[in-house]
């Protein structure tokens, strides 16, 4: 890691230490202008935000690490903790500040401050106070960083995207919510856990709200390339809908499992959110289930401005287009109803 903006290489009698220690090479080109430093940062640094940082470290995706936090004693604690594991980690600066002036030049701006479920609860019921928080946060973050990807995950995730939308007054390809990509990472492990496969051979989407009314896109899974309900269906293999609907449950049940077990979520999220930030920066045009304006896609009420998940081709200029999945009838109804629960959620907003 670099020199934070907490530590300082003057030696004593302000000898720069870093100059007595090299001796500069003469006549060098400046460094290019198109090679830009990259930067992230993360609003809130508790469980979440952390683990999301910790996971961009280890996997040496940008230069430059912001992190935001309304508790100054905590956030120093956090940025102290990471930066001592230099010697382990890519070479990544590190700062962390109350103000927002440390988030000045981020490609993208993750937020995870707010409020978190206790056991039991459901992600909607954190939506006031999450809210009044995001019009602190959102405003100063496209302040000082006018052409970011803001990156949404404390929840409810869609309605906050869509109240980060609003709030930053940024095009909607460039605010995203973290969304089922989550949902569908857990799916694609019970349904790789059931074939005792690996979960990466496994192709398999959640979409809609992340969150209680998500739904199975059933009909395109594949297993390395294999469909699997037509693959069944022509070995005439008998498969109960039952079975489909218990993992779909269990999907949904997942966070509520863990949060009653240990408290929050954040190992899953941590590299859920890392995953997205690659595709983001490194222009990885890879598909992924995130909470996108999905007005007028399958069939979604067009007057409706709802965020909700769907599979979104992700680079370097945020969201760059929507996949035609096929959807059975009744996955495409569900998906429509998904959509009107949170319309009627956010019509609550007045935003
Ligand atoms: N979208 C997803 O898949 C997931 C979302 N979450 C959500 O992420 C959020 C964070 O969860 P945890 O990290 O477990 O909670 P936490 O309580 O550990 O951390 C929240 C942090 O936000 C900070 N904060 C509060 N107000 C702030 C402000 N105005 N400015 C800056 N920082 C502020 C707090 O000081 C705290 O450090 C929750 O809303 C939770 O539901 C959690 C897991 C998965
Ligand atoms: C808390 C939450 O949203 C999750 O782990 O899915």
């Amino acid at each position: 890691m670099q020199k934070s903006a907490s530590t300082s290489s003057l030696g004593p009698g302000g000898l720069d230490l870093s100059q007595a220690f090299f001796k500069p090479i003469q006549n060098t080109a400046p460094p290019s202008s198109t090679n830009r430093n990259s930067k992230i940062s993360v609003i809130g640094a508790g469980n979440v935000g952390m683990a999301i940082a910790q996971t961009i470290l280890t996997q040496d995706l940008v230069d430059e690490l912001a992190l935001v936090d309304a508790k100054p004693d905590k956030l120093r604690g956090e940025m102290l903790d990471l930066q001592h594991a230099a010697a382990f980690l890519p070479r990544t600066k590190i700062l962390a500040s109350v103000d927002y002036s440390a988030t000045v030049g981020s490609d993208l701006c993750i937020v995870t401050a707010g409020a978190r479920q206790v056991a039991g609860e459901s992600r909607l019921n954190l939506l006031q106070r999450n809210v009044a928080l995001f019009r602190d946060i959102i405003p100063p973050l496209v302040k000082y960083s006018p052409d970011c990807i803001l990156l949404i995950v404390s929840n409810p995730v869609d309605v906050l995207t869509y109240v980060a939308w609003k709030l930053s007054g940024l095009p909607s390809n460039r605010v995203v919510g973290s969304g089922t990509n989550l949902d569908s990472s857990r799916f694609r492990f019970l349904i790789a856990d059931h074939l005792d496969v690996n979960a990466q051979d496994v192709q398999a989407y959640i979409v809609g709200e992340h969150g209680d009314s998500s739904v199975a896109l059933w009909s395109s899974i594949s297993v390395g390339g294999v469909p699997v309900l037509s693959f069944l269906k022509k070995q005439q293999i008998a498969y109960e809908k039952e079975t489909l609907e218990k993992i779909h449950k269990a999907v949904v049940d997942s966070a509520y499992e863990v949060i009653s077990l240990k408290g929050y979520t954040s190992w899953a999220i941590g590299y859920s959110a890392a995953n997205l930030a690659r595709s983001i920066l490194r222009d990885q045009r890879k598909i992924h289930p995130v909470s996108v304006l999905a007005k007028g896609f399958y069939g979604i009420n067009s007057n409706y401005d709802v965020f909700l998940s769907l599979p979104a081709l992700l680079g370097r200029g945020g969201v760059l287009g929507v996949t035609d999945v096929h959807l059975t009838d009744e996955e495409a109804s569900r998906l429509r109803e998904s959509a009107k629960t949170i319309a009627e959620v956010q019509s609550q907003l007045g935003l």
